[in-house]
C-alpha cells in the first residue's frame, strides 16, 4: 500500500486552458457520514470527487452493512443505509483515511455503539482526536481502549441515550466540529458547541444535515447550537468545490508562467491564501463560477503562518512551500497546525531547492532552479507540492508513493495533461 503508483513530470511547459475543479475531499467525507445517519431512503451525493478517500469510504460503508454505490462517470454516490449492522469500523479500511472517524456519530445513534480498529490519513505528526472523545463522553457516552493482540489500541465507543450538553473544541477541530454536530443532531435536547470550526466544508456539512432535517445554527459563528431530532431523512445534495484542488491549480499556473480558468474555484474560499498569491505576483479574475489565474511577473518572496479558515490553510502550506523555491528572495513558513509536515524540504533539496527547517519553522531560500530526480511523496499534500516542482523542473521528476496524492486528487495527471503539461501516472 502506497508505494504502487507513481507519477513522471517534465518540467517546463506553461500551462493553459480551463479545468473542472473536483468536488472537495473534506466536504464529501462528512457527507458519507451524515448519509449513514438517515435509516431509510437513499442519499444521493453528486460531484463527488473520484479519489482514493472516498473508494475507501465507499468500502467502510459497505463493511458496515451500507449499500454504497459509486457511479464514477456520473461523479455521483448513491447510499442506503437502512441495512446498517456492524459498530466495527475494520482497520484494514479504517486506517486508510482520516474521514473513517466521521462514521462514528451514526454507528452511535443507529448500533448504540462503535468500535474504532485504527483511523488513518496523513501523518502530519500528532494528530489528536481528544475533543472529539471528550465531546461524545460529555453527551453520555462512554470511550474505552483496550490493547489487541497485536498491539494495536482498539476504541470501544458505547453511546447508551445522547442527550444534549455544552461541548468545545480547545481549537476549532475541522472534523471536530463535524462529528460533534452529528451526534448532536439526533441526541435529546439543545447542544452548543463553542470555538466551532468556520471552514467553508463545515457550513456545507451543515448545508445536507439540515436538508436531512437537522436543526442547526450558528454555522460560520463559531458557535453552534443544536436542537436534537427523531430522525433524519435522506437527501439529495451538491458537494461543493474544492478550495484545496483549487489552490494547487491557481499554483500550477504559478510556477509554470501560465493562464488558467478555474471552473467551479472561488477566490473567498482561498481565503488568506489568496492575498499571499497575489502578493507573490499573481493575478486573479472572479467571474461568477469561474476564477481566472495569471502570472507572468517575475515572482516576489512570502511570509505564511498557518491557521484555520479564513487563515492560510495548513493544506496549501507544502504546495506554497515548492512555488516559493522560485520566488526572489528568502521565504518564510510558519506550520501552526501540524508539528510534522516538512517532510518535502528534503524532497525539494533533492530537486534543487535550499529549505533551512527548524522546528515549525522553514526558510525557502530562492530562486533555486529546480531540476528533475526521484522524490517521495510523504503525504498527500506533499505529493501535489512536488506535482508542482515537477513542474517548473528541468527534466524529469518520478513521484513515488503517490497513492497519497490519489487520496486527494482526482485525475491528476488527465487534468494536467489538457492544459499542456507532460505528465503520467503509472500503476504497478
Ligand atoms: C478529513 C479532513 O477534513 N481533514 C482535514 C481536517 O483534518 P482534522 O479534522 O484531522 O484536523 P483538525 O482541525 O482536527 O486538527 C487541527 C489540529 O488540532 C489538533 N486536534 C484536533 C482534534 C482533537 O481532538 N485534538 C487536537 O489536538 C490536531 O492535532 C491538529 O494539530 O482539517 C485539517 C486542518 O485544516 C486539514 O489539514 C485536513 O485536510
Ligand atoms: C491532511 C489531509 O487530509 P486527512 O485529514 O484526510 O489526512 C489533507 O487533505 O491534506
Amino acid at each position: 500500500m502506497g508505494h504502487e503508483v507513481r507519477y513522471r513530470v517534465r518540467g517546463g511547459r506553461k500551462l493553459q486552458g480551463t479545468v473542472f475543479i473536483q468536488g472537495a475531499k473534506n466536504a464529501v467525507l462528512p457527507m458519507i457520514g451524515a448519509s449513514l445517519m438517515a435509516s431509510t431512503g437513499r442519499t444521493v451525493l453528486r460531484n463527488v470527487p473520484i479519489i482514493e478517500d472516498v473508494r475507501r469510504a465507499v468500502e467502510l460503508a459497505r463493511a458496515i452493512g451500507a449499500k454504497a454505490e459509486l457511479h464514477e462517470t456520473e461523479r455521483t454516490l448513491v447510499i442506503d443505509a437502512s441495512s446498517l449492522s456492524s459498530p466495527v469500523l475494520p482497520a484494514d479500511i479504517a486506517s486508510r483515511f482520516r474521514g473513517s472517524f466521521l462514521f462514528v456519530p451514526a454507528l452511535l445513534h443507529r448500533l448504540g455503539e462503535a468500535v474504532i480498529e485504527g483511523v488513518g490519513g496523513c501523518n502530519l505528526g500528532s494528530r489528536n482526536l481528544d475533543f472529539h472523545y471528550n465531546g461524545f463522553k460529555r453527551m453520555g457516552a462512554t470511550v474505552t481502549e483496550q490493547v489487541a493482540d497485536n498491539g494495536d489500541g482498539i476504541i470501544h465507543i458505547k453511546a447508551g441515550d445522547l442527550r444534549g450538553g455544552t461541548l468545545y473544541c480547545d481549537t476549532p477541530s475541522h472534523t471536530g466540529t463535524e462529528n460533534l454536530i452529528m451526534a448532536a443532531a439526533l441526541a435529546r435536547g439543545t447542544t452548543l458547541i463553542k470555538n466551532a470550526a468556520l471552514e467553508p466544508e463545515v457550513l456545507d456539512n451543515i448545508a445536507i444535515l439540515q436538508a436531512m432535517g437537522a436543526k442547526i445554527s450558528g454555522g460560520g459563528t463559531g458557535f453552534i447550537t443544536v436542537e436534537g431530532v427523531d430522525e433524519l431523512t435522506a437527501v439529495e445534495h451538491s458537494v461543493m468545490p474544492d478550495r484545496i484542488d483549487a489552490g494547487v491549480f491557481v499554483m500550477a499556473a504559478a510556477i509554470t508562467g501560465g493562464d488558467l480558468s478555474l471552473v467551479g474555484a472561488s477566490l473567498e474560499h482561498l481565503g488568506v491564501a489568496a492575498d499571499k498569491l497575489e502578493q507573490m505576483g499573481v493575478e486573479f479574475h472572479q467571474r461568477g463560477a469561474v476564477l481566472q489565474v495569471h502570472r507572468d511577473r517575475t515572482l516576489r518572496p512570502i511570509n505564511v503562518i498557518t491557521d484555520e479558515y479564513p487563515g492560510f490553510a495548513t493544506d496549501l502550506q507544502s504546495p506554497i512551500m515548492a512555488l516559493s523555491c522560485l520566488a526572489e528572495g528568502p521565504s518564510y513558513i510558519y506550520e501552526r497546525i501540524f508539528d510534522g509536515r516538512f517532510k518535502l524540504a528534503h524532497e525539494l533539496g533533492k530537486m534543487g531547492a535550499d529549505i533551512e527547517v527548524d522546528g515549525n519553522r522553514a526558510k525557502v531560500n530562492g530562486p533555486r532552479g529546480l531540476r528533475g530526480a526521484e522524490v517521495e511523496a510523504h503525504d498527500l499534500r506533499c505529493g501535489s507540492a512536488l506535482v508542482l516542482a515537477g513542474l517548473a523542473a528541468e527534466g524529469e521528476t518520478t513521484i513515488t508513493s503517490a497513492y497519497y496524492l490519489d487520496r486527494g486528487h482526482a485525475h491528476t495527471a488527465e487534468r494536467l495533461s489538457s492544459l499542456g503539461a507532460d505528465i503520467v501516472r503509472e500503476a504497478e
